[in-house]
Protein backbone atom coordinates (compact mmCIF):
# COMPACT_ATOMS: atom_id res chain seq x y z
CA UNK A 1 0.00 0.00 0.00
CA UNK A 2 0.66 3.37 -0.63
CA UNK A 3 0.19 5.93 1.84
CA UNK A 4 0.55 10.04 2.29
CA UNK A 5 -0.16 11.04 5.24
CA UNK A 6 -0.46 15.03 6.56
CA UNK A 7 1.95 15.55 3.61
CA UNK A 8 2.59 19.22 3.24
CA UNK A 9 5.29 20.55 0.10
CA UNK A 10 7.02 23.79 -0.27
CA UNK A 11 8.79 25.65 -3.18
CA UNK A 12 11.14 28.29 -0.85
CA UNK A 13 8.78 30.11 0.96
CA UNK A 14 5.72 29.35 -1.24
CA UNK A 15 3.61 26.40 0.26
CA UNK A 16 2.33 24.54 -2.45
CA UNK A 17 0.50 21.21 -0.87
CA UNK A 18 -1.80 21.66 2.07
CA UNK A 19 -2.34 18.32 4.39
CA UNK A 20 -2.67 15.92 1.77
CA UNK A 21 -4.02 12.52 2.82
CA UNK A 22 -4.57 9.72 0.54
CA UNK A 23 -3.99 5.90 0.22
CA UNK A 24 -3.39 3.26 -2.91
CA UNK A 25 -3.84 -0.27 -1.65
CA UNK A 26 -1.52 -2.63 -2.65
CA UNK A 27 -1.90 -3.67 -6.50
CA UNK A 28 -5.15 -1.16 -6.68
CA UNK A 29 -4.88 1.69 -9.55
CA UNK A 30 -6.02 5.44 -8.27
CA UNK A 31 -5.75 8.83 -10.62
CA UNK A 32 -4.97 12.39 -9.25
CA UNK A 33 -7.13 14.30 -11.38
CA UNK A 34 -6.78 18.61 -11.46
CA UNK A 35 -6.53 21.91 -13.28
CA UNK A 36 -2.89 23.05 -14.54
CA UNK A 37 -0.94 24.53 -11.22
CA UNK A 38 -3.23 22.20 -8.80
CA UNK A 39 0.11 20.85 -7.56
CA UNK A 40 -0.01 17.65 -9.02
CA UNK A 41 3.39 17.24 -10.31
CA UNK A 42 4.38 18.26 -6.74
CA UNK A 43 2.66 15.46 -5.29
CA UNK A 44 4.43 12.77 -7.06
CA UNK A 45 7.76 14.60 -6.36
CA UNK A 46 7.06 15.17 -2.86
CA UNK A 47 6.22 11.00 -2.76
CA UNK A 48 9.87 10.31 -4.55
CA UNK A 49 11.58 13.17 -2.74
CA UNK A 50 12.90 14.87 -5.82
CA UNK A 51 12.28 18.70 -5.34
CA UNK A 52 9.96 20.15 -2.77
CA UNK A 53 10.63 20.75 0.80
CA UNK A 54 7.94 18.20 2.15
CA UNK A 55 6.61 17.78 6.01
CA UNK A 56 4.76 14.74 6.42
CA UNK A 57 4.85 11.44 5.65
CA UNK A 58 4.89 8.71 2.75
CA UNK A 59 5.13 5.05 2.83
CA UNK A 60 5.15 1.77 1.17
CA UNK A 61 3.33 -1.36 2.70
CA UNK A 62 3.47 -0.12 6.19
CA UNK A 63 7.52 1.64 5.70
CA UNK A 64 7.97 4.82 6.34
CA UNK A 65 10.25 6.19 3.69
CA UNK A 66 11.70 9.24 6.28
CA UNK A 67 13.40 11.76 4.62
CA UNK A 68 15.57 9.50 2.52
CA UNK A 69 16.88 9.97 -0.61
CA UNK A 70 14.80 9.78 -3.86
CA UNK A 71 17.78 7.11 -5.43
CA UNK A 72 16.56 5.17 -2.35
CA UNK A 73 13.02 5.12 -3.05
CA UNK A 74 13.64 4.25 -6.44
CA UNK A 75 15.29 1.28 -5.54
CA UNK A 76 12.75 0.21 -2.75
CA UNK A 77 10.41 -0.07 -5.94
CA UNK A 78 8.97 3.44 -6.75
CA UNK A 79 8.89 4.18 -10.25
CA UNK A 80 8.23 7.93 -11.26
CA UNK A 81 7.57 8.32 -15.22
CA UNK A 82 7.47 12.02 -14.71
CA UNK A 83 5.53 14.91 -17.31
CA UNK A 84 8.49 15.48 -19.58
CA UNK A 85 9.79 11.80 -19.67
CA UNK A 86 13.26 11.72 -19.64
CA UNK A 87 14.53 9.38 -21.82
CA UNK A 88 17.85 9.43 -22.68
CA UNK A 89 18.14 10.24 -26.28
CA UNK A 90 21.72 9.98 -27.16
CA UNK A 91 21.65 5.65 -26.33
CA UNK A 92 19.23 3.55 -28.23
CA UNK A 93 15.79 2.08 -27.43
CA UNK A 94 17.28 -1.09 -26.30
CA UNK A 95 19.60 0.68 -23.57
CA UNK A 96 17.19 3.11 -21.81
CA UNK A 97 15.32 -0.44 -20.93
CA UNK A 98 18.50 -1.76 -20.14
CA UNK A 99 18.73 1.36 -17.55
CA UNK A 100 15.24 0.83 -16.30
CA UNK A 101 16.09 -2.47 -15.39
CA UNK A 102 18.81 -1.55 -12.88
CA UNK A 103 16.83 -0.61 -10.52
CA UNK A 104 15.31 -3.90 -9.84
CA UNK A 105 16.24 -5.67 -6.53
CA UNK A 106 16.86 -9.33 -5.32
CA UNK A 107 12.63 -9.76 -4.18
CA UNK A 108 11.94 -8.30 -7.67
CA UNK A 109 13.61 -9.57 -10.17
CA UNK A 110 14.19 -6.96 -13.39
CA UNK A 111 11.73 -7.56 -16.39
CA UNK A 112 13.30 -9.17 -19.13
CA UNK A 113 13.53 -7.13 -22.38
CA UNK A 114 11.94 -9.67 -24.41
CA UNK A 115 8.96 -9.30 -21.86
CA UNK A 116 9.01 -5.43 -22.41
CA UNK A 117 8.54 -6.20 -26.02
CA UNK A 118 5.84 -7.96 -25.49
CA UNK A 119 3.61 -5.43 -23.77
CA UNK A 120 4.92 -2.84 -25.78
CA UNK A 121 5.10 -4.04 -29.26
CA UNK A 122 5.69 -0.85 -31.05
CA UNK A 123 9.15 -0.66 -29.44
CA UNK A 124 10.89 -3.92 -30.61
CA UNK A 125 11.32 -2.91 -33.86
CA UNK A 126 12.55 0.31 -32.60
CA UNK A 127 15.32 -0.90 -30.21
CA UNK A 128 18.55 0.16 -32.35
CA UNK A 129 17.20 3.49 -32.55
CA UNK A 130 18.42 6.58 -30.53
CA UNK A 131 15.95 7.94 -27.54
CA UNK A 132 16.26 11.49 -29.52
CA UNK A 133 15.11 9.84 -32.52
CA UNK A 134 11.43 8.76 -31.02
CA UNK A 135 8.11 10.93 -32.12
CA UNK A 136 6.44 12.15 -28.27
CA UNK A 137 4.27 8.95 -28.42
CA UNK A 138 6.85 6.80 -28.80
CA UNK A 139 9.28 8.62 -26.13
CA UNK A 140 6.07 8.31 -24.34
CA UNK A 141 5.91 4.73 -25.08
CA UNK A 142 9.60 3.94 -23.94
CA UNK A 143 9.74 6.43 -20.32
CA UNK A 144 6.86 3.93 -19.31
CA UNK A 145 8.57 1.06 -20.76
CA UNK A 146 11.73 1.89 -18.59
CA UNK A 147 9.93 2.49 -15.44
CA UNK A 148 7.89 -1.10 -15.56
CA UNK A 149 11.63 -2.97 -16.49
CA UNK A 150 12.85 -2.29 -13.19
CA UNK A 151 9.68 -4.27 -11.87
CA UNK A 152 8.05 -1.80 -9.47
CA UNK A 153 5.89 -1.91 -6.51
CA UNK A 154 4.40 1.56 -6.92
CA UNK A 155 4.27 3.31 -10.21
CA UNK A 156 4.04 7.01 -10.36
CA UNK A 157 2.69 8.63 -14.13
CA UNK A 158 2.77 12.06 -14.56
CA UNK A 159 0.37 13.07 -17.23
CA UNK A 160 1.52 10.50 -19.64
CA UNK A 161 -1.19 11.31 -21.96
CA UNK A 162 -0.34 15.11 -22.60
CA UNK A 163 0.74 15.73 -26.25
CA UNK A 164 -0.02 12.25 -27.29
CA UNK A 165 -2.43 11.61 -30.45
CA UNK A 166 -6.16 9.60 -29.50
CA UNK A 167 -4.94 6.51 -31.09
CA UNK A 168 -1.75 6.68 -28.82
CA UNK A 169 -3.53 7.58 -25.54
CA UNK A 170 -5.77 4.43 -26.15
CA UNK A 171 -3.09 1.90 -26.83
CA UNK A 172 -1.07 3.14 -24.21
CA UNK A 173 -4.24 2.76 -21.24
CA UNK A 174 -4.31 -0.52 -22.57
CA UNK A 175 -0.88 -1.45 -22.17
CA UNK A 176 -0.82 0.48 -18.37
CA UNK A 177 -3.71 -1.35 -17.37
CA UNK A 178 -2.83 -4.69 -18.35
CA UNK A 179 0.79 -4.62 -17.25
CA UNK A 180 -0.34 -2.85 -13.71
CA UNK A 181 -2.81 -6.31 -13.39
CA UNK A 182 -0.13 -8.70 -14.74
CA UNK A 183 2.50 -7.41 -12.16
CA UNK A 184 0.27 -6.13 -9.04
CA UNK A 185 1.76 -3.02 -9.45
CA UNK A 186 -0.03 -0.33 -7.41
CA UNK A 187 -0.07 3.02 -9.57
CA UNK A 188 -0.42 6.24 -8.37
CA UNK A 189 -1.89 8.64 -11.61
CA UNK A 190 -2.26 11.97 -12.33
CA UNK A 191 -3.74 13.31 -15.10
CA UNK A 192 -6.17 16.14 -17.27
CA UNK A 193 -7.62 13.27 -18.88
CA UNK A 194 -10.81 11.98 -17.56
CA UNK A 195 -10.89 9.28 -20.48
CA UNK A 196 -7.33 7.82 -19.39
CA UNK A 197 -8.14 8.12 -16.03
CA UNK A 198 -11.53 5.70 -16.19
CA UNK A 199 -9.70 3.34 -18.30
CA UNK A 200 -6.84 2.63 -16.17
CA UNK A 201 -8.17 3.29 -12.42
CA UNK A 202 -10.87 2.53 -10.41
CA UNK A 203 -11.12 5.42 -7.80
CA UNK A 204 -10.06 8.98 -7.83
CA UNK A 205 -8.95 11.99 -6.19
CA UNK A 206 -9.77 15.42 -7.16
CA UNK A 207 -6.83 17.91 -6.39
CA UNK A 208 -7.86 21.66 -6.01
CA UNK A 209 -5.47 24.34 -5.75
CA UNK A 210 -2.92 22.27 -2.93
CA UNK A 211 -5.73 20.20 -1.18
CA UNK A 212 -7.93 17.06 -1.84
CA UNK A 213 -11.65 18.36 -2.90
CA UNK A 214 -12.66 14.96 -3.25
CA UNK A 215 -12.05 10.80 -2.73
CA UNK A 216 -14.41 8.31 -4.38
CA UNK A 217 -14.95 5.61 -6.89
CA UNK A 218 -16.20 6.67 -10.71
CA UNK A 219 -19.69 6.38 -10.03
CA UNK A 220 -19.62 8.91 -7.04
CA UNK A 221 -17.42 11.61 -9.51
CA UNK A 222 -20.21 11.36 -11.81
CA UNK A 223 -22.60 12.08 -9.56
CA UNK A 224 -20.81 15.27 -8.20
CA UNK A 225 -21.15 17.90 -10.67
CA UNK A 226 -20.56 20.59 -8.24
CA UNK A 227 -17.20 19.44 -7.13
CA UNK A 228 -16.01 18.59 -10.95
CA UNK A 229 -17.62 21.91 -12.52
CA UNK A 230 -15.44 23.51 -9.49
CA UNK A 231 -11.98 22.33 -9.45
CA UNK A 232 -11.99 20.91 -13.16
CA UNK A 233 -12.18 22.63 -16.64
CA UNK A 234 -14.97 20.47 -17.98
CA UNK A 235 -18.80 20.14 -16.90
N1 LIG B 1 10.34 24.36 -8.98
C1 LIG B 1 9.35 25.17 -8.59
N2 LIG B 1 9.62 26.30 -7.90
C2 LIG B 1 8.62 27.13 -7.48
N3 LIG B 1 7.31 26.90 -7.71
C3 LIG B 1 6.98 25.80 -8.41
C4 LIG B 1 7.98 24.88 -8.88
N4 LIG B 1 7.35 23.88 -9.56
C5 LIG B 1 6.03 24.15 -9.48
N5 LIG B 1 5.81 25.29 -8.81
C6 LIG B 1 4.49 25.90 -8.51
O1 LIG B 1 3.75 24.95 -7.75
C7 LIG B 1 2.37 24.97 -8.15
C8 LIG B 1 1.95 23.55 -8.51
O2 LIG B 1 2.66 23.15 -9.69
P1 LIG B 1 2.60 21.66 -10.26
O3 LIG B 1 3.56 21.58 -11.40
O4 LIG B 1 2.73 20.69 -9.15
O5 LIG B 1 1.09 21.62 -10.80
P2 LIG B 1 0.38 20.55 -11.74
O6 LIG B 1 -0.95 20.29 -11.13
O7 LIG B 1 1.29 19.38 -11.96
O8 LIG B 1 0.19 21.38 -13.06
P3 LIG B 1 0.55 21.05 -14.59
O9 LIG B 1 -0.58 20.26 -15.07
O10 LIG B 1 0.61 22.42 -15.20
O11 LIG B 1 1.88 20.33 -14.57
C9 LIG B 1 2.26 25.98 -9.28
O12 LIG B 1 1.80 27.18 -8.72
C10 LIG B 1 3.67 26.12 -9.78
O13 LIG B 1 3.90 27.42 -10.29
Amino acid sequence: MLRVDHLNAYYGQSHILHDIRLEVPSGRRTSVLGRNGAGKSTLLKSITNAGPRVEGEVSVNGSPLGQSAWYRRAKSGIALVPEDRRIFTHITVEENIELGRLGASADRPAIPVSQIYEWFPMLGPLKARLGGQLSGGQQQMLAVARAVASHPRVLLLDEPTEGLAPVIVEELAKIVAKICSELQITLLLVEQNIWFSRQTTDHVYLLGTGSIVFSGSWAEFDQDETIRNRHLAIA
